[in-house]
């Protein structure tokens, strides 16, 4: 039956459900938990999975359990074990880095050690994709996979096999072209805007073409990770303003040139997070610390997504405009020829020379 939803389907679904406060279904053989995104699952809803399951946990990266001085004890994640008292202001403070700075003791929190992590791993990757904390609840059931599928065919929950999640992230990568158009720029009137879907109904990524660079040489190219504060309402935190104007300028001037437009906010984790961690920099910590103590990576792109774009666009070849050399060294890995890297230094400002020297120290940035 071709109505039936693919597991990538379902996983779209599941992540518009953890965002809008539902709780979803994972399944890994016969085990099974009920899962819900720790910022945004309602607090009755957090009663009935603490009923329905055999445990509860909330389920953090290392990188937040460190914060916490919580004990890690399966590598990328960690499981605190939550105790019938455990509520939602719990639940909060430890998802959640806002309130760090006045409660600096938060815990002490107690780590699962035993048994498999696999559906809590699952359950964090799922909060990552939908731009939520990095933290999610976990009601392991007592009856299984079985039970699972009982009370999701009850309630319209979600049901996802962990394992088979895993694999169709790959989806994420296919990206559809879309529409395209003539789009005349300041910097150049044979601007031309391509829309880029991808088959996982994640965001769209867009492609600026600047005259009509041609297939069989190396294009001037720019892969720009949107950047709300930056680009569009001129923050003088970053520099990201000034690269995407001094990218397009430099196609403009060489009269070809390719600029991706990459929906990968903040580095891959979201405006709301972004805002998160910028509030961190305002009590100190420079933006790698400020992303590990909300619980991520210094930097949770994918830019392989560019390279994708790119040969869909006929090229095979680039100049890569940019001071990152993770970026080049991606592009190679996904089988484009990087010809050169393209310096791209501009826009240092009083204000964000200490992330410019950050990005260098701690991310490899070449200034
Ligand atoms: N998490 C986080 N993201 C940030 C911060 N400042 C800027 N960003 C994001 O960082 C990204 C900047 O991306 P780029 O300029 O494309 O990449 P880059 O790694 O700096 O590399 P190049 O500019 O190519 O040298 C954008 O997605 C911004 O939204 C920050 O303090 N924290
Ligand atoms: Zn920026």
């Amino acid at each position: 039956m071709t109505l039936a939803l693919t597991i990538e389907e379902r996983a779209a679904r599941a992540r518009a459900e953890l965002r809008i406060g539902a709780a979803a279904a994972l399944t890994s053989g016969a085990r099974a938990a009920l899962i819900g995104a720790a910022e945004a699952l309602a607090p009755e809803r957090l009663e009935d999975m603490r009923r329905l399951g055999a445990s509860l946990d909330l389920a953090i990266t290392a990188r937040r359990a460190e914060t916490l001085k919580a004990r890690a004890y399966d590598g990328d994640i960690a499981r605190i074990i939550l105790g019938p008292e455990d509520g939602a202001a719990l639940i909060r403070s430890a998802a959640d880095p806002a309130s760090d700075l006045d409660a600096p003791l938060k815990g002490p929190f107690r780590t699962r050690r035993e048994g498999p992590a696999d559906l809590h791993r699952a359950a964090i990757r799922l909060t990552k994709q939908a731009h939520l904390l990095p933290a999610a609840l976990v009601a392991e059931l007592p009856g299984g996979a079985e039970q699972a599928r009982a009370l999701a065919a009850e309630h319209g929950l979600s049901v996802l096999d962990a394992a088979e999640l895993a694999a169709a992230e790959a989806e994420a990568l296919v990206v559809d072209p879309v529409a395209r158009a003539r789009v005349p720029l300041a910097a150049s009137e044979a601007g031309r805007v391509h829309v880029f879907r991808p088959r996982d109904g994640s965001e769209e990524h867009y492609a600026v073409e600047i005259g009509d660079p041609p297939r069989d040489a190396p294009v001037l190219a720019r892969l720009h990770s949107a950047c709300f504060t930056g680009d569009v309402i001129g923050s003088l935190k970053c520099d990201c303003g000034p690269q995407l104007r001094a990218a397009l300028a430099r196609m403009a001037q060489e009269g070809a040139g390719v600029l991706l437009y990459l929906n990968q906010e903040g580095r891959g984790i979201g405006l709301a997070n972004k805002m998160r961690a910028y509030s961190l920099q305002d009590q100190g910590f420079d933006t790698v610390e400020a992303n590990h103590r909300i619980g991520f990576e210094d930097d949770e792109r994918d830019f392989r997504i560019g390279a994708t774009i790119l040969r869909r666009l006929g090229f095979s070849a680039v100049r890569l405009l940019t001071n990152n050399p993770r970026k080049v060294g991606m592009m190679e890995q996904s089988g484009l020829t990087v010809a050169e890297r393209v310096p791209l230094i501009v826009g240092e400002n009083p204000l964000n020379a200490a992330y410019l020297r950050t990005k260098a120290a701690k991310s490899g940035h070449l200034m």
